[in-house]
């Protein structure tokens, strides 16, 4: 279980980051949702070992992991992909998936085989030869998601991993989001994709201007004003219900 404790972050004058509480248990998809600007990126950042945070705690499992470096924390099993995703050195696709099985394969041989298995599940085989610059940047986002998945996570964080895609890749990758939390893992997800949000989380929250301003299910979140206002810059007082960013009756 991830748990975040009174985190805060400034950046300079701007504090972007206030006092954020939220723990996403195994096996379960915590959907961190907000406007632009709200610190969603930065909050992943900071559990991600990207950033430090000037306040508060970061814990896996109950162990410290707050402000841990970002090779440190992918040891102890938080794994992220990137809103951008970075070039990888001259790796291919096929490369840069082996290179994060090494981490739960007894050699390069099951490392290989991992990491053709984990690009066959999401359809990028045939891309294993292809320098990561020279395909699509929505697939390179694919590429991240399957080198997250392969090194077997406790902790996944998705930043807007779907953004982009196809139709018919994001039902791939919808699935193997769902499939990532059978296996245990207690993802974090940033998306905009609402559908996503919708199909897969378990639980919202909420974040706005570096707080979080509501988490629950996401009918329970659409109905509370303060998000409605944050989205919509409608005063509470002027609507009580409401289906931002939408309903869910599934989850509701
Ligand atoms: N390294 C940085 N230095 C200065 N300001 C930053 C830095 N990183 C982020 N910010 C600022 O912090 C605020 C929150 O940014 P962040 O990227 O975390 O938001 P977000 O919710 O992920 O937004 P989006 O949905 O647009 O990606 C923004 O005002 C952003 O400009």
């Amino acid at each position: 279980m991830l748990t975040v404790a009174n985190v805060a972050k400034s950046f300079g004058g701007l504090h972007v980051l206030h006092d954020v509480n939220f723990t996403a248990e195994s096996a379960s998809i915590t959907a961190l949702i907000g406007p632009n600007g709200a610190g969603k990126s930065t909050l992943v950042n900071i559990i991600g070992g990207v950033l430090r945070p000037d306040g508060g705690t970061v814990h896996l499992d109950g162990e410290d992991v707050t402000g841990v470096p970002s090779a440190t924390a992918f040891a102890k099993g938080i794994t992220r992909t990137f809103q951008i995703s970075g070039n990888v050195g001259a790796l291919n696709v096929f490369e840069s998936v082996a290179v994060a099985a090494y981490r739960q394969a007894r050699g390069y041989r099951e490392a290989n085989a991992l990491a053709r298995a984990e690009l066959e599940r999401f359809e990028l085989w045939e891309y294993r030869d292809q320098q990561l610059g020279s395909i699509p940047t929505a697939l390179t986002r694919l590429v991240d998601f399957a080198r997250a998945m392969v090194s077997r996570p406790k902790v996944l964080l998705l930043d807007e991993v779907m953004a982009g895609l196809t139709p018919h890749e994001v039902d791939l990758v919808i699935r193997q989001v769902g499939t990532c939390r059978e296996q245990g893992v207690a993802i974090v997800m940033i998306e905009h994709v609402m559908q996503a949000v919708e199909a897969l989380a378990d639980h919202v929250v909420v974040l706005n201007q570096g707080q979080v301003i509501a988490s629950g299910s996401l009918g329970d979140v659409s109905r509370n004003a303060e998000v409605v206002e944050a989205y919509l810059g409608t005063p509470p007082s002027e609507r009580d219900e409401v289906r931002v960013p939408a309903d869910n009756p599934a989850k509701g």
